[in-house]
Order: C-alpha cells, then structure tokens, then sequence
C-alpha cells in the first residue's frame, strides 16, 4: 500500500477561555491515501478549522503527530513550516483573500513565485488552470471586478497552481449561493483529481461532502467515519 499523504495520530487541541479549559480535539486520527479526497463534517464549534490549522502547520498548541507526504512535521520550526507549506499544501478558505491589486492571472502567478516557481511554463500553468475553471477571459481583471463565485475559483487556481500534495479547504465554498456553490465545488474536486492532489475539506454541506471520496465527521472532539450521508 502507497504511504498515506496525511497522517494524523492523536491530535488533541483545547483553549483556555475565561478561565475554562476547552478541548477541541480530544485525539484526532486521519489518515489521508495518495489523490484521496475527504470531506470533513461537524456542527459550527466542533473543531473543523482548527484540525486544518493544525494540519496546514497554521498554529502551535497541539500535541499528537502528524506526517505529510511521509515527513513528520509538528515539530518542525518556523522555516520549516513555511517550506512544507509552500512545496506541499495548497489552501482554499470559505473568503478568498485574493490581493486586491493584482489581477487574477497575477494572484495566482504569485503563489508560484512564492514556491520558488520562476519558470515560464509556471505562467502557462497558471493561465490554463484559470481558462479550464471558465476564466480564460477574466485574467487581467482585478478581484473586485469578478463576481464571488469568480473570485472563489481564482482562489482554487491559486491554491492548485504548485500541484500540492494535499488540498488543505475551510468551507471553500460556504460563501456562495446553492447553485454556484455546487458548480465551483465540482470544478475544484475535478482538477484536484486530475492532478492527483489529495484534499480535505471541511464542510457543513452533506450534499456536496457526498461529492467527495470519504466523509468523517468530527463528534466530541474526536473522528468518526460517517455510516451514512443524510441528504436532508
Ligand atoms: N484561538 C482560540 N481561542 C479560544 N477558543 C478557540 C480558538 N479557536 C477556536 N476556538 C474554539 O474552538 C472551538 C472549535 O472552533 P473551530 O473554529 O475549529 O470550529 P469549526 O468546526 O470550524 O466551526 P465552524 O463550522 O463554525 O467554522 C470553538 O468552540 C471555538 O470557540
């Protein structure tokens, strides 16, 4: 068997708030199979972002182990971080957070550059991504000259542009009508598959988790695999 992308054992995560102990994670474990795309439920309050701050090397404060692409990275320093972030992780979250004054080709351009991708063939790959999301005619313009769900797959392009190992997605499409949502979600689960990436993404949406490969859900702070996807 292919070593698993994303392997997480025993994470645990609580908060201290006005005096109280939260914990979040109470000993999460995931792991995550090469191009295997998991959908991660759980009511609003549950621990979904912070599992993928954790993962996405976002946030200190954990205890457990977590490997990505075969490395153990949880106790790697701050240098260390940012380089499994920028050759490994691609990141999609629910408001795009595109830059204002670049235009779309450029802002995903810019996740290349930052991952050391200068090459020509990084522009091309930038521009076809943008044109296969039905972009090709918006790539000079700016983000406040896109609709939202324009923007959104702008946001997909850049976190796809550097081929990651692992799609790391916080409700990537909670900020888009019903339909949209639908459509910007089949998009991004059809690049992420044909690139081979693999991804989690948390979701309040049954309908669209049951898009995906597998679904887990958080309970009480730990991991359940879903027995079933309720679609009502
Ligand atoms: N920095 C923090 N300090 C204190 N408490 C925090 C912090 N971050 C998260 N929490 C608490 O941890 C819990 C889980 O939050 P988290 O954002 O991970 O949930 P979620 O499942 O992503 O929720 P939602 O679906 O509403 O986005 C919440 O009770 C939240 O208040």
């Amino acid at each position: 068997m292919s070593e698993a992308v994303l392997d997480v054992r025993g994470l645990t995560r609580s908060f201290e708030q006005g005096g109280t102990r939260i914990e979040v994670l109470k000993g999460v474990d995931l792991a995550i199979a090469p191009g295997e795309i998991v959908a991660l439920l759980g009511p609003s309050g549950s621990g979904k972002s912070t599992l993928l701050q954790a993962v996405g090397l976002l946030e200190g404060g954990f205890q457990g182990a977590i490997s990505i692409g075969g490395e153990r990275v949880e106790s790697l320093d701050n240098p260390g971080r940012t380089r499994v972030r920028r050759e490994k992780l691609g990141f999609v979250y629910q408001f795009h957070h595109l830059l204002p004054d670049f235009s779309a080709a450029e802002n995903v351009l810019l996740a290349g550059l930052v991952a050391g991708r200068t090459d020509s063939d990084a522009r091309a790959r930038a521009e076809t991504l943008l044109s296969s999301l039905g972009l090709g005619e918006r790539l000079t313009h700016r983000p406040s000259q896109l609709s939202g769900g324009e923007q959104q797959r702008v946001a997909v392009a850049r976190a796809l542009v550097n081929q990651p190992l692992l799609v790391l997605a916080d409700e990537p499409t909670g900020n888009l009508d019903e339909a949209t949502a639908a459509k910007v979600l089949a998009e991004f689960l059809a690049l992420v598959r044909g690139q081979g990436s693999s991804a989690l993404v948390a979701t309040h949406n049954e309908v669209l988790a049951a898009k995906m490969d597998r679904v887990v859900r958080l309970h009480e702070g730990r991991l359940a695999v879903a027995e079933g996807i309720s679609t009502s």
